[in-house]
């Protein structure tokens, strides 16, 4: 792929905010406002905001990155082949530099406006989706994303210690939240795009160990997920309200698991869709993590804790 300016100029801001994944990354902002409006103590809502822009700026900043390193890999598979960088819109150099202006500039706009150890952190999950993930673990290990999928378990987190300013065991628990959700999440829907992780040479689960390896750690996660989801509650960091909540959504969670778990799946003889139960698991993990997170400020709400000065 050619770098010339005469082919990519000029460039359409919207693929600028298409580097940034902004569905993906909605949810993890809306984890990261959650975490702020959940923690307890008071925060102005100025700071708040800049606080949320700046998750959001580090999010998006380290997404950029993510396609500037896989514009190859990205260019190899249906699902992502019209990305700006593979499709030819956005020259790779230019990704590149929008990605570490952004990364940089949430995190220095974060320690200057809102407090350091927020910072610390969103430095850290831009670091470790970028480069950790992404340029390590992702192309070599089919623990890819068990072990990667810790840089999006920290925006409640750096929401939380915004409002804070230090660490305690419910921010540590929010993480462990997501990081448990995460391999259900995407392994749902690995299974329904494997061929396209298997073409590009990615060692995705189901294409390293088979789908009934994946199928197997697929409900493992899910059912561990149910006592961490309740942890909050059972440590007397929230009210019941958030508890019944976090055990009725982890239950739908794990009843759309089994089917996932149990099935052996054969050739498509009756022309339905062949992985329909996959596409719901997937579906329902990301309704799973905003009704969740959604829960645990409701929660604080009508406990009356914490909130916006
Ligand atoms: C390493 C961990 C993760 C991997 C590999 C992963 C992978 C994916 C992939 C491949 C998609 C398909 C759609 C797309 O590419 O736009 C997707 C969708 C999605 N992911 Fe994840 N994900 C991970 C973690 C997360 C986290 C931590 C969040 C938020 C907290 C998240 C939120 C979402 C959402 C909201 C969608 C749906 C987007 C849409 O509707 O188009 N993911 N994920
Ligand atoms: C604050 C901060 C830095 C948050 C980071 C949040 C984070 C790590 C989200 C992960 C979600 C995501 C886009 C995974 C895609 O995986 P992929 O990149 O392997 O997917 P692809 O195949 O679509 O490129």
């Amino acid at each position: 792929m050619t770098d010339s300016a005469a082919l990519y100029l000029p460039t359409d801001w919207r693929d600028f905010l298409s580097l940034t994944k902004p569905r993906v990354m909605s949810l993890v902002i809306f984890t990261g406002l959650c975490g702020l409006l959940a923690a307890p103590g008071t925060i102005h809502p100025l700071i708040g905001f800049v606080a949320v822009l700046c998750i959001a700026m580090g999010a998006g900043g380290a997404a950029a990155l993510n396609q500037w390193w896989e514009a190859d890999i990205d260019a190899g598979m249906k699902r992502t082949a019209k990305r700006p960088i593979p499709a030819g819109r956005l020259r790779r150099t230019d990704a590149r530099d929008f990605g570490i202006a952004l990364s940089a500039a949430s995190v220095g706009l974060m320690g200057i406006a809102v407090n350091w150890l927020a910072a610390i952190i969103l430095a850290v999950s831009i670091v470790y989706y970028a480069v950790v993930y992404t340029i390590w673990l992702k192309p070599r290990t089919p623990q890819n994303i068990v072990i990667g999928g810790g840089a999006g378990a920290f925006p409640p987190m750096i929401g939380w210690v915004a409002v804070t300013g230090h660490i305690t065991l419910m921010p540590v628990l929010l993480f462990a939240i997501i990081f448990m959700w995460t391999p259900p999440h995407f392994w749902a829907l690995a299974l329904f795009v494997q061929s396209d992780y298997a073409k590009v040479g990615i060692p995705m689960m189901p294409v390293v160990k088979g789908e009934a390896s994946t199928r197997r750690q697929i409900i493992l996660y899910a059912v561990l997920l149910l006592p961490i989801a309740a942890a909050p509650w059972f440590i007397g960091g929230t009210g019941a309200v958030y508890g019944a909540i976090a055990i009725a959504l982890s239950l739908a969670f794990i009843a759309l698991a089994g089917p996932v778990a149990l099935r052996r799946v054969g050739p498509n003889a009756d022309g339905s869709d062949r992985m329909k139960p996959e596409k719901r698991l997937f579906g329902f993990s990301v309704l799973y993590l905003f009704a969740l997170f959604a829960a645990l400020v409701a929660d604080r709400v009508i406990y009356g804790q914490g909130l916006l000065s």
